[in-house]
């Protein structure tokens, strides 16, 4: 195998959409020696020079608070996006689709919502697992783990709910963007913060499932004796206690359980299967 060279660092960047519309400055031009016989991303498996577009500048500035569309193949322009200011997408040759190609499955999110002690945690392992055996990739971010990092200096207070669930949102997305089916299990007691995890993805590719248990069951579950500390006054603010669970309204899964209908968590993890399978998910 050859050694990689290149005159410049090799950024590669497909042209912009955005060069449709705006007078775009010239691309620098490199080039690299791929090694040989590398299979080729774009299907020529004989070219052994390639012609490397750099794209670092841009003459066009904008502003835009909607991080959505930043996810998007073809943005490279300088943006001003919440508090960060002159940042440009930075976009990589290999894409999604590459991804998913290896992986041979689709990336997408898998967003479990439900009381505490509703099976959620129950449910992503399950789902995991059985994923697992068919050979499929998943990752599960569950609220109580991230808490352990990312998200352990945020409380239970609204704010913080939303701020929790804004980065997983965001982080399950670029576990999305990797080919990676993630698997979110969170209670996410807002609709709203709900709803825009939803929109930071394609249409499709956010899969809200809801554990439609009572309160009265997950209370007498109460695993991590969380209820009777809620119900002694000790945790305040606790959720379906003292602070609100709103029910999706319009979620791709419902899956309940109640006295004279429960089915197994590993019930649950086939009809979650079944949707992806019916939806394309599980290839390329
Ligand atoms: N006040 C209060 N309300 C609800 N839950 C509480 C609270 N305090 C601690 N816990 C524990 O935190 C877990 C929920 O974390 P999440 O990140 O999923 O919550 S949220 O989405 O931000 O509402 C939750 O885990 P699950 O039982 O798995 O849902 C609890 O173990
Ligand atoms: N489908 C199910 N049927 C019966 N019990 C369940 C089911 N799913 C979960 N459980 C039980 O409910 C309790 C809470 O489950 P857990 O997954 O920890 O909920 P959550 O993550 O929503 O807090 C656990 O004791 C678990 O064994």
């Amino acid at each position: 195998m050859e050694a990689l060279k290149a005159v410049r660092p090799a950024i590669s960047c497909s042209s912009s959409g955005f060069e449709n519309h705006q007078p775009a400055p010239l691309p620098k031009v490199s080039f690299v020696k791929l090694p040989a016989p590398a299979p080729s991303l774009n299907g020529c498996s004989n070219a052994r020079l390639s012609s490397v577009q750099a794209t670092e500048e841009s003459t066009v500035s904008f502003t835009n608070d909607r991080a959505a569309v930043f996810s998007g193949e073809n943005c490279r322009q300088m943006a001003t996006n919440g508090k960060a200011t002159n940042i440009v997408w930075h976009k990589n040759s290999v894409g999604k689709h590459h991804r998913q190609d290896l992986l041979q499955q689709k990336g997408c999110v898998i967003w479990i919502t439900g009381l505490s002690g509703s099976g959620k945690s129950t449910l992503a392992c399950a789902l995991s697992q059985a994923l697992y055996s068919r050979g499929k990739l998943t990752y599960i971010l569950d609220g109580d783990n991230v808490r352990h990092g990312l998200n352990r200096d945020l409380t239970f207070k609204a704010e913080d709910r939303a701020e929790n669930i804004r980065r997983i949102g965001e982080l399950a997305k670029l576990f999305a963007d990797a080919g990676i089916i993630c698997i979110a299990s969170v209670i996410s007691p807002y609709r709203r913060d709900r709803d825009a995890c939803r929109a930071l993805l394609s249409e499709g590719d956010f899969i809200e499932v809801f554990m439609n248990v009572p309160l009265q069951i997950c209370e007498a579950r109460d695993p991590k004796g969380l209820y009777k500390l809620a119900r002694a006054g000790k945790i305040k603010g606790f959720t379906g206690i003292d602070d609100p669970y709103e029910p999706p309204l319009n979620c791709e899964l419902v899956l309940p359980q109640n006295e004279e209908n429960c089915a197994s968590p590993c019930e649950m993890a086939e009809s979650v299967i079944s949707y992806l399978e019916e939806k394309g998910y599980l290839q390329a």
